[in-house]
């Protein structure tokens, strides 16, 4: 497996103006992510960890500093191409798992897929393996209605990291879950950096995923203290 960081973030900061308020969101924020790696964001609400997110997933773009995801350069590129960017590198999952409701697992795994441009064929069998990967084979077409929410997260995940993206960006998985599913969907995390190789940045309130994580730490108004 190949080591180095997957996610490099220099000095970034991002502020937004409320009336006369300028508030720092993410103010000053260095943070390296190995490859292999689980690393998990704590703090409270308000500290600045959704903001930090956006920026490693190219969601949002930082005022000053650089991040750098996959070898890439997110600073400075524009919307279209952080977004092909994250077609090809970079997985996000939400507490909503934000899955299409109609579409059963497996299809909401293939599509993806095929915008990367992998054919019907290849995109399903892909999409069977990453359903298998995380422990869910024998679901493959059940519509999302009718499986449990920690089972639909297992599919947000699988489709997050459809076609080997690299870096998976996940923002309050388990808040939906009981703590054994929660404990559960952090285990499977933790599992695919260790045995694949996948990055993850993780941001919880939850206990039980700072105690999966590598490198835990506590972000503070717009700051990262280690743990
Ligand atoms: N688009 C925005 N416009 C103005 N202020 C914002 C915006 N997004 C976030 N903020 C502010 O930035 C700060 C950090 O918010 P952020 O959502 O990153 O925190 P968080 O740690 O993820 O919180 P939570 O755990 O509740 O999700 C908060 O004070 C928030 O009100």
């Amino acid at each position: 497996m190949s080591s180095g960081a997957a996610i490099e973030v220099g000095g970034a900061r991002r502020t937004f103006q409320s009336g006369i308020e300028t508030i720092r969101a993410v103010d000053g924020v260095d943070l390296r992510v190995e490859v292999g790696t689980m690393t998990c964001l704590y703090g409270a609400s308000g500290s600045g960890k959704t903001t930090l997110l956006n920026l490693i997933a190219g969601l949002d773009i930082a005022d000053q500093g650089t991040v750098r995801v996959a070898g890439r350069d997110l600073s400075g590129t524009s919307e279209a191409e952080r977004a092909r960017i994250r077609l090809h590198h970079i997985g996000v999952v939400f507490q909503e798992n934000n899955l299409v409701h109609e579409f059963t697992a497996l299809e909401n795994v293939v599509v993806p897929l095929l915008a990367r441009g992998a054919s019907l064929s290849e995109a399903r069998d892909e999409a069977a393996d990453q359903l298998a990967r995380v422990g869910i084979a024998e679901l493959a077409d059940r519509l999302p209605r009718e499986m449990s929410g920690g089972q639909r997260q297992r599919v947000g995940i699988a489709r997050a990291l459809a076609g080997g993206r690299e870096v998976l960006v996940a923002d309050e998985p388990t808040g939906a879950l009981d703590s054994a599913n929660s404990g559960a969907l952090f285990e499977l995390v933790a599992s695919l950096c260790h045995d694949v190789g996948v990055a993850a940045v993780v941001a919880t309130h939850d206990p039980l995923g700072r105690d999966r994580a590598d490198v835990v730490w506590t972000m503070v108004d717009g700051q990262l203290d280690p743990t």
